[in-house]
């Protein structure tokens, strides 16, 4: 299986994700589409970066009734991107249904990942204000094992989860994880981070950064340091 560094392009326009990734020249990092630039420029952003050569993570989290969530999952399969999610939390019924949609004519389809708890969730949020009793780690590990029941490949959580994710649903079941940042970096809205390099020692298989990288003063510099902490 593939580990990667993912890029977050959280930017607004085209013209400002392209200006972002002419500076790394030849090289095409793995990028993740979110729901600010999908909402502002749609399908093209994705059929612009694909002609590009990168490989697409897009990142529009859905969460619906089966019926809506499989037929979105069959349009946005044909955009033939990489890697697509939707929320756990919108049972196993919604994700058995997306499973149905995003498969394509010829067969294929992208990998296909839930969210178990954002990132930037926190025990107490989740207990006072999400009313959930479970504490986090059983919250996170029994969306992982209804992910895994709905034939799903793997789900996005926080690093800190990718170790007792792979030992309760298999190290095939892949973890996808954002609230990475740099030892001296600020944590800012993210809540379960950790470094690249721990992600790597927790065994998850591909890493989101987005700010560390798209804020720096260097961005080259900041994904290679990326590449070599969570790679080499
Ligand atoms: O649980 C989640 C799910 C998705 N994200 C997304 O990842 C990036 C992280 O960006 P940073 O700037 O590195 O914090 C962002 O696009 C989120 O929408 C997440 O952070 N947590």
């Amino acid at each position: 299986m593939g580990k990667d560094v993912i890029i977050a392009c959280d930017f607004s326009s085209t013209s400002e994700t392209l200006k972002f990734l002419e500076q790394f020249g030849s090289i095409r990092p793995y990028v993740k589409i979110g729901m600010e630039l999908y909402y502002a420029e749609g399908p093209t952003i994705v059929r612009e970066l694909k002609v590009r050569g990168h490989k697409i993570f897009l990142d529009l989290k859905l969460h619906d009734i089966p019926n809506t969530v499989k037929r979105t999952m069959r349009i946005l399969s044909s955009l033939n991107v990489d890697m697509i999610n939707l929320h756990a939390a919108g049972t196993s019924s919604m994700m058995e249904a997306a499973m149905e949609g995003v498969i394509k004519y010829d067969g294929s389809r992208p990998l296909v990942i839930a969210v178990t708890q954002l990132t930037s969730i926190s025990e107490e949020q989740l207990h006072n204000e999400l009313l959930i009793n479970e504490s986090l780690k059983n919250t996170v590990l029994a969306y992982a094992a209804n992910a895994k029941s709905a034939g799903l490949d793997g789900v996005v959580c926080s690093p800190l989860e990718s170790q007792i994710i792979h030992e309760k649903c298999g190290n095939n079941f892949i973890t996808v994880t954002p609230g990475i940042r740099f030892p001296d970096g600020d944590k800012s809205d993210q809540v379960r981070v950790t470094t690249p390099a721990q992600a790597k020692e927790l065994g998850s298989d591909y890493i989101v950064v987005g700010r560390p990288i798209t804020q720096s003063e260097d961005p080259v510099s900041a994904y290679h340091r990326c590449i070599k902490d969570f790679l080499v």
